[in-house]
């Protein structure tokens, strides 16, 4: 299946977090499919009426399906995109999956400023993201990328600090973890393959469209 399959749209959908506001706001706009659940062990799932497909695929690697042209279009946290760093169209800030990129340390750890935290080790599932931050602000930094759980490397003495994800700050609050700076912030991001946003031009403009519509009115995804 490729997106040279002109009759069909191709949406990539990420597991995780994402993927249930994603689904419900795509079928608000009319896109959806029978078993199309986080939970099915089918990745593909079509409707054929409508000709459409979704592809479930893992967080990190849905860019990387649209920059293939594997989906035409999908929808990805800005974190990831910016970490990846694939040649995609962004299209769309879809307004939900807020969340914050944040440099934490333990407690005791505390540094009066950033730089007096330089050759620490950096635990994070981003490294592309810390390691640019550090490079900015002028401080060398050993980054160490892990796949999750990564309030943990402080805790068992793998890191000093952590580059990650923020939402309501608990899980930095209940491993004794605090927020030393903030690098970004993220939404979901409606992007697309380069080829096919030119030659499906109007049908991904035309969801394009409803999508930001949806956004605009805070539809809750
Ligand atoms: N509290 C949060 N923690 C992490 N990500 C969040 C949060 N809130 C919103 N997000 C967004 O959700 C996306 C997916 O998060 P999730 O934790 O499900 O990632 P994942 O890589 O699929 O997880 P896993 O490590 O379980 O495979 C993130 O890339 C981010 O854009
Ligand atoms: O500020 P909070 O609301 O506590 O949310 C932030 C936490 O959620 C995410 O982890 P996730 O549950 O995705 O697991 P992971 O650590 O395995 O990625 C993120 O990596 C933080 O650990």
């Amino acid at each position: 299946m490729t997106s040279s399959d002109m009759n069909y749209l191709t949406i990539a959908l990420p597991k995780g977090k994402l993927f249930a506001p994603a689904a419900r706001l795509l079928a608000a706009a009319g896109y959806t499919a029978d078993g199309l659940s986080e939970d099915s062990r089918r990745l593909v799932i079509a409707n054929e009426a409508h000709k459409i497909r979704f592809i479930i695929t893992k967080t990190a690697d849905l860019p990387t399906y649209v920059e293939y042209g594997a989906a035409d279009v999908g929808i990805i946290g800005k974190d990831v995109l910016a970490e990846e760093n694939k040649n995609v169209y962004e299209l769309l800030d879809l307004k939900f999956g807020l969340c914050r990129m944040v440099v934490a340390v333990p407690e005791a750890l505390r540094q009066p400023k950033l730089a007096d935290y330089a050759h620490m080790r950096v635990a994070t599932k981003y490294p592309n993201t810390a390691e640019k931050f550090f490079r900015d602000a002028g401080i060398q930094m050993e980054i160490i990328k892990l796949g999750g759980s990564i309030e943990l490397a402080p805790i068992v003495g793998l890191a000093e600090m952590i580059v990650d994800l923020v939402e309501t700050g608990r899980t930095l609050k209940e491993n004794k973890l605090v927020e030393v700076a903030q690098i970004n912030q993220a939404t979901a991001r409606f992007i697309a393959n380069r080829v096919s946003f030119k030659m499906k031009f109007e049908r991904i403009n035309r969801l394009t469209e409803e999508l930001r519509q949806l956004a605009e009115s805070g539809s809750k995804a």
